[in-house]
């Protein structure tokens, strides 16, 4: 009768394909249960769990019913999070918002930019399936994408910031209509399938608004990422962003800070700022989630009449700020 450790053992010797080195070396067991019938069921993390699911599935199954005599197997596989030595981590950080219209693209592309300005490296996901934007706000040339020779997606680039966006994969002024499971594939393609250039140091996420399957799936797929909230001023938008701030902390994100946009309007005339859709919805946002304000972008346009602010303008500021402050909680 094989004992649970000497289970444990053999199928650590089998192989993580993606890695080249056995699921022991890369913690890909991560459970391991012999149940009263004897049926085993284990949890298993490999890296592209996609493209080697199968081939370690058979392998296990093998081993465990084969040569050890046990009468079944239940395996679920996920993405493995091992990062091997001398290989480093890429950081992810979702956006999030409790509205629609808020401007969280624009917060996220601005952000993109601000953290190349500070000597990063840095992707974007373009998960909002509703309605992508970052495209839009790149003002992004869309053309096909190309592929490596193991089918890996190469994002687009514009100014630095490379690009993986829903808006690629859409037929032009159709709405598509996404369901969970439809959802989930192409969330899956985005995490596992692309090559991002160069030595990434951090994806930002654009999240869809609201609370949902697209958070959910991101949870799943990065479990470590972190979320940022983007609230107006405005106290009834702030209430809707608190509950996806709440949503993504349910789901065991860390929310690490509020960015409050169109905070104010700067009058060159008088000199002073006009609070055009009231105060306090970032301070209260932060309060109830437990974290800090990022900082408040004033409403107006870039002087070169993009969607991206420099570095010398007040708004571009304060995305260098809001860039500082990310890369402080990120531990970068
Ligand atoms: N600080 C700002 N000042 C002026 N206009 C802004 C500001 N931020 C965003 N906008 C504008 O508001 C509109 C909505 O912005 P954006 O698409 O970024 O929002 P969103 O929250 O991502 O929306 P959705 O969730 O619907 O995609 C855009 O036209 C954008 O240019």
């Amino acid at each position: 009768m094989t004992t649970y450790d000497e289970l444990k053992k053999k199928i650590e010797t089998i192989i993580d394909p993606g890695f080249n080195k056995t699921l022991g070396e890369v913690n890909g067991v991560k459970k391991l249960v012999v149940g009263p019938t004897g049926v085993v069921e284990a949890e298993i993390y490999l890296k592209d769990q996609t493209k080697f699911e199968q081939q370690v599935k058979i392998e296990i199954i093998k081993l465990v019913k084969i040569e050890l005599g046990f009468p079944g197997i239940k395996i679920v596989f996920f993405e493995s999070l091992f990062v091997p030595e001398g290989e480093k981590a890429i950081k992810y950080l979702a956006i999030a918002s409790g509205k629609g219209g808020v401007g969280k693209s624009t917060v996220t592309a601005n952000l993109a930019a601000a953290l190349i300005r500070a000597g990063k490296k840095i992707g974007i996901i373009d998960a909002d399936v509703y309605g992508p934007s970052i495209p839009n706000v790149l003002q992004l040339d869309i053309k096909p994408l190309e592929a490596t020779k193991d089918e890996l997606m190469i994002p687009l680039e514009k100014d630095g910031i490379q690009v993986i966006s829903t808006e690629f994969f859409m037929p032009p002024e159709k709405p598509l209509m996404w369901r969970g499971p439809m959802l989930g594939k192409m969330l899956v393609h985005f995490f596992n399938g692309v090559k991002w250039q160069e030595d990434i140091d951090m994806i930002l996420i654009d999240l869809p608004p609201g609370t949902g399957d697209v958070a959910l799936d991101v949870k799943s797929y990065v479990p470590k990422s972190r979320v940022m909230v983007v609230t107006t001023p405005h106290i009834n938008a702030s209430n809707i962003a608190v509950k996806a701030g709440i949503g993504a902390q349910n789901i065991g994100h860390e929310v690490i800070g509020v960015v409050e946009n169109m905070s104010y309007y700067f009058n060159e005339c008088s000199q002073k700022r006009e609070f055009l859709f009231g105060q306090g919805g970032g301070d209260s946002v932060a309060k109830r989630l437990g974290v800090k304000v990022f900082g408040q972008v004033p409403i107006g346009q870039p002087l070169d009449k993009s969607y991206i602010f420099s570095g010398k303008e007040e708004a571009g500021k304060v995305y260098d700020a809001i860039a500082k402050e990310v890369l402080r909680e990120m531990e970068m």
